[in-house]
């Protein structure tokens, strides 16, 4: 689609590769709903800032991001032997790897990047960037095909007229198209469903106010915003029927990283009797952190608290300011863990197991 017949945000790729220009292409989204503004991006500083301001932003999409951040790295490279090459690979990636810790979606892609490398030490620094490139392009496309089918599964759990309830942003902007939480929205949407969605404002960077409802009310959904201590409110009404929230890491017992204020909607969710599902593709899914104790909160500046969208600091100066940017939700307020390869039900030890086997097997039946 040329620039000239793009209407809508949807229209526009949240992360892409340009390949005429070796840069990073992502819609600025700290400018979202005002200004559509595309950053081309070639410096890997840029990229770093990108992902730490969250320009680019939400675990599927920052994984991308990483994924065509590093081949852009190791384009600029111009080692000739494979060591040096690697030396700098390696320092590429923790650089990349460092800009923000909860969403395990970075540093699995650069791992899967990395893998690249690894497997191919045989062949010579050229061939191993274009298998770089190669690489970067088939985890953004498999993005595309993992929330699709995160839709269907989704899709499954609801009924054409339900009220759903979503938090912060796991959307179309979070991912390279339909998003994860929003795909069973989006879904029902094209098959004539109702829904009523209420979408959380998403206290301190309302990325539900400023980007779910943005994307959502765009393509012609029926979208509410309330304020996040409005959630409870809705459900106590019997507005809701259905709680769909992305993720940013899911240990594995189950439970799940998400932005902040999402426990507080499953503790809600929980008392008024409303299943509340995690959309979770398998990259969001790290089966080495065992538990949600072991997750790493990230803990984001002050102002994002007291200063962002006040025309004047609205807190005393000087006054302490806690601003972690996720929560973990326990286990035992999930509903069930809607991935690509279907849907995880407690105990989630044992049924995040068999998911990852499903996605194995399907892995060697394509290879074969
Ligand atoms: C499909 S996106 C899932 C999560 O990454 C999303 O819900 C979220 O918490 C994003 O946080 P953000 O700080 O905006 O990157």
């Amino acid at each position: 689609m040329s620039e000239e017949t793009k209407k809508s945000i949807m229209d526009y790729d949240t992360v892409a590769l340009d390949e005429e220009n070796h840069a990073l292409v992502i819609i600025d989204q700290t400018q979202l709903p005002y200004h559509t503004e595309i950053l081309s991006l070639t410096k890997q500083e840029d990229i770093w800032n990108a992902i730490y301001l969250l320009q680019v932003r939400g675990a599927p999409a920052i994984g991308v991001a990483a994924a065509i951040g590093i081949y852009l790295a190791a384009r600029e490279i111009g080692a000739d032997g494979f060591d040096d090459f690697y030396a700098e690979f390696q320092k590429a990636k923790d650089y990349l790897d460092s800009a923000r810790p909860t969403a395990v979606n970075l540093s699995w892609a650069l791992k899967r990047m990395e893998q690249v490398v690894l497997e191919n030490k045989e062949k010579t620094v050229p061939e191993i960037v274009e298998l770089l490139h190669k690489e970067a392009i088939e985890i953004r496309e498999e993005d595309i095909w993992v929330c699709k089918m995160i839709g269907e599964y989704g899709l499954s759990l609801v009924k054409p007229d339900d009220g759903l309830l979503t938090h912060c942003n796991a959307g179309q902007l979070a991912t390279v198209k339909y998003g994860t939480a929003t795909a069973p929205m989006y879904l029902g949407h094209e098959r004539g469903y109702n829904f009523r969605i209420f979408s959380d404002e998403t206290r301190p960077l309302l990325q539900g106010a400023r980007l779910t409802s943005f994307e959502l009310k765009e393509s012609g959904l029926d979208v509410t915003v309330i304020c996040d201590n409005m959630s409870a409110t809705v459900m106590r009404n019997g507005w809701v029927d259905a709680v769909f929230v992305g993720c940013d890491r899911v240990a594995a017992n189950g439970d799940t990283a998400n932005k902040i204020g999402t426990s507080m909607v499953a503790l809600a969710a929980k008392r008024y009797g409303v299943p509340m599902y995690i959309c979770a593709p398998t990259s969001t899914i790290d089966l080495n952190t065992l538990t949600g104790k072991e997750i790493h909160i990230e803990e984001r500046p002050a102002e994002e608290v007291v200063e962002m969208w006040y025309k004047k600091r609205m807190a005393p100066e000087g006054v302490k300011v806690f601003n972690p940017a996720f929560d973990v939700t326990d286990h035992d307020l999930i509903a069930g863990i809607v991935t690509e390869y279907g849907i995880a039900r407690a105990p989630y030890t044992e049924s995040l197991k068999e998911i990852f086997k499903k996605k194995e097997e399907a892995l060697k039946a394509k290879k074969m």
